[in-house]
């Protein structure tokens, strides 16, 4: 392992380098990788697999029309590659469960039966795990229980595959039963696209994962967003005026900066008045939602999130609710004038600049 400082904390990570896709295929290759579920993970990390030239087959039900559709689409053979959940987990010695969190509470009894002793049970979240009480998913003590958490949604470890970027996970043994679940486990983690593979345990992922996505990542990016809109459209301030000045100059200028050089970056390039009042609302902000944050973990770390997200994904009407409350999120003032003003991103004037490379490399920091 490369032992990397993250600022003044030195960690240990895994490198391509040290896992090259050949060690890769060496290890795996007596395996029958069966990635169960056909959402967003699951085509993602199979296409990958499989254009690593990997063993994969694909469990999808066929109750879910439209991913078993999208798996037929996507080059998997039925009574080949393509089979019911139950049958593909038969056939599989590792078995990826990459059906919802909800969905693998319910399919457990089913996945529970094929597994024969020195199989191994791959997630790509500790959630099943790590709430077992409220789960009950428990692994028998003969089969290795492994983890590769892409830190990314599955549409984006897919494209950067593609583009050959990759993208970073992290990766955690639970069960070693074989004696070979430290190395199934990074293999896979190469097999499917991963960059350098940070360790964790399934606990310390899914505490941070599930803090994450309801935090900073998208609840509270989405809520900020709209208190910030709401106060720009009462105070008379247009739609598009309101959308550029609280999502659209973010998304298409300021957190690539973020994502090139840091926080401080993006503040260098921009001007000395937005510098001075961001330095100074900073710790305003942070006062305001550090409460919201501190609620947020304890109920993560004490099972109230999985205990709603269990109840509510897992009901037999959920796929429709959401629907209609994601289209009522989409149909929002917020997010209409948004499709609007990606309607009017002047692309062609972008191609011709990016073919110069005078003046974008940024101010320095001093
Ligand atoms: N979506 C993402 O990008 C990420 C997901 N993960 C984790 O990967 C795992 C898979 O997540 P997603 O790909 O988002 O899955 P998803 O939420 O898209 O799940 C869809 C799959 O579950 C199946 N399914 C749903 N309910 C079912 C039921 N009752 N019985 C049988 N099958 C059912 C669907 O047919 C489909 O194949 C989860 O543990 C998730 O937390 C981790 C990182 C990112
Ligand atoms: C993309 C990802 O890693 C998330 C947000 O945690 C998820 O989809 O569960
Ligand atoms: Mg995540
Ligand atoms: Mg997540």
């Amino acid at each position: 392992m490369a032992k990397i400082d993250f600022g003044g904390v030195e960690e240990e990570v895994i490198t391509r380098s040290e896992f090259p896709m050949a060690k890769a295929r060496q290890t795996l290759k007596k395996e029958v990788i069966a990635v169960i579920g056909y959402g967003v993970q699951g085509p993602a990390q199979a296409l990958n697999m499989k254009d690593n030239g990997f063993n994969v087959i694909v469990g999808q039900s066929k109750q879910f029309q439209r991913d078993w559709d999208r798996a037929v689409a996507d080059g998997w053979v039925p009574g080949k590659t393509l089979f019911e959940m139950e049958e593909a987990a038969q056939r599989g010695t590792i078995i990826q469960m990459l059906v919802s969190d909800a969905a693998q509470r319910a399919i457990w009894p089913m996945i529970k039966k094929c597994l024969a002793p020195g199989k191994a049970l791959y997630f790509s979240h500790g959630f099943s795990i790590v709430y077992k009480d409220q789960t009950k998913v428990i692994p028998p003590k003969d089969v290795d229980v492994i983890m590769v958490a892409p830190k990314g949604s599955g549409l984006n470890v897919r494209r950067n595959f593609l583009s050959g970027a990759g993208i970073n996970s992290s990766f955690a043994v639970e069960q070693d039963a074989t004696g070979r679940a430290y190395n199934r486990c990074l293999a896979v983690g190469i097999a499917i696209g991963s960059g350098y593979l940070f360790p964790t345990t399934f606990k310390q992922e899914v505490f941070s994962d599930l803090t994450g996505e309801r935090g900073v990542l998208m609840g509270a990016l989405a809520g900020i967003m709209d208190a910030q809109y709401q106060v720009l459209r009462a105070h008379g301030h247009s739609p598009s005026e309101a959308f550029n000045e609280t999502v659209e100059e973010l998304t298409e200028s300021l957190i690539k900066l973020v994502g090139e050089n840091g926080m401080d970056w993006m503040y260098s390039n921009c001007s000395a008045t937005a510098q001075r009042g961001a330095l100074d609302w900073r710790p305003k902000f942070k006062k305001a939602v550090l409460p919201v944050f501190k609620e947020l973990y304890q109920r993560v770390a004490t099972g109230k999130e999985t205990a709603r997200v269990l109840s509510a994904c897992g009901a037999p009407n959920y796929q429709e609710s959401l629907r209609k409350e994601l289209a009522e999120l989409g149909n929002s003032e917020i997010w209409l004038a948004g499709k609007a003003t990606r309607s009017l991103r002047p692309h062609q004037a972008a191609k011709v600049i990016s073919k110069s490379t005078k003046g974008v490399t940024g101010r320095s920091r001093n």
